[in-house]
């Protein structure tokens, strides 16, 4: 059995979580984290995820809620999984991480915890979203420089991050297969006199309102046809299976870092 732990135990994704790691064969529910103070501290983390008891109490503290665990499974924020990492490392114990928006200076140090320890950092556990990766690559490389390439990500309105991860993820393997440099050709502002439209940059675009799980679109806009390769996330559950597998992927695994297109086989 393996054995896993989660932090934000009482967010959107936690609840889903805990709730995917329930119906999941050969792992169950170890520990629940939430930051000290939170309302929910000392609360069953099944019922409050909404799939019944589960013995298991939402601690404020992820040295407590690691003591039975192998694995951590963190969706928070960048600045909590940082310092979480640093724990998971020092007690020897995998994570699975799905936080998006850290900054370069932050992955370098997430890189730097998985040297050693076996981390996955996904910024979309879904397999639909990975396969769309396959697909922007393969169609990227097919279209070349003839196709003007613009990304519009759609979220609800707690998000905090933007761009989302998922869609600077598509935007860097559109550009690695274009042979551009994504920090130079990425384009977040349009406003005003700002001029035509470069061949080379790639237009990242967002909105966010009510309750939109997540929806991504890759337009490749030529002269007299356009593409566009999307995903639709219908609910959140998706995601939290990804997290699973992924969690029960990492039995074994050496240290380093790893990410979905590791745990499905898709490199
Ligand atoms: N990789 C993927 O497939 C996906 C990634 N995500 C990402 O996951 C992250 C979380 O998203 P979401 O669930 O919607 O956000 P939520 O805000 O609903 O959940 C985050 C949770 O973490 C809690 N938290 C804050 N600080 C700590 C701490 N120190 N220790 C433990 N828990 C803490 C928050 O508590 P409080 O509310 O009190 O601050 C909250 O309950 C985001 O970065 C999002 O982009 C989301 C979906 C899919
Ligand atoms: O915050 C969210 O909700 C989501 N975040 C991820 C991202 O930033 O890519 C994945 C998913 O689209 C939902």
């Amino acid at each position: 059995m393996i054995r896993v732990a989660v932090t934000g135990a009482a967010g959107r994704m936690g609840g889903r979580i805990v709730t995917a790691i329930k119906e999941a064969d050969g792992l169950e529910l170890a520990g629940a984290v939430e930051r000290p103070g939170h309302d929910m501290i000392g609360q069953d983390a099944g019922l409050i995820a909404g799939c019944g008891a589960s013995g298991v109490k939402i601690s404020g503290s992820l040295e407590e809620a690691l003591a039975n665990a192998d694995v951590l499974i963190d969706f928070t924020f960048p600045e909590v999984t940082l310092k979480n990492l640093e724990v998971c490392a020092r007690l020897g114990k995998q994570v699975v991480i799905g936080s998006t928006g850290f900054t370069p200076a932050q992955r370098a140090e997430a890189e730097k915890a998985a040297a050693k320890i076996p981390v996955v950092l996904a910024p979309n556990m879904s397999v639909g979203v990975n396969a769309c990766f396959k697909l922007l690559k393969e169609a990227a490389g097919i279209l070349g420089e003839g196709f003007d390439v613009e990304i519009v990500e759609l979220h609800h309105n707690k998000k905090k991050d933007s761009p989302s991860g998922t869609a600077v993820r598509m935007g860097e393997v559109v550009a690695e297969a274009l042979g551009r440099d994504y920090n130079k050709v990425a384009n977040f502002h349009r406003e005003g006199m700002c001029g035509e439209r470069t061949k080379e940059e790639i237009g990242m675009q967002t909105v966010r309102g009510g309750d939109i799980v997540g929806e991504h679109t890759v337009y490749f806009i030529g002269m007299g046809e356009r593409i566009e390769i999307s995903h639709r996330a219908m609910s959140r559950d998706m995601f939290a299976r990804g997290a699973v597998r992924a969690a029960g992927w990492l039995k074994g695994k050496a240290a380093g870092m790893y990410d979905m297109q590791d745990v499905l086989g898709l490199k």
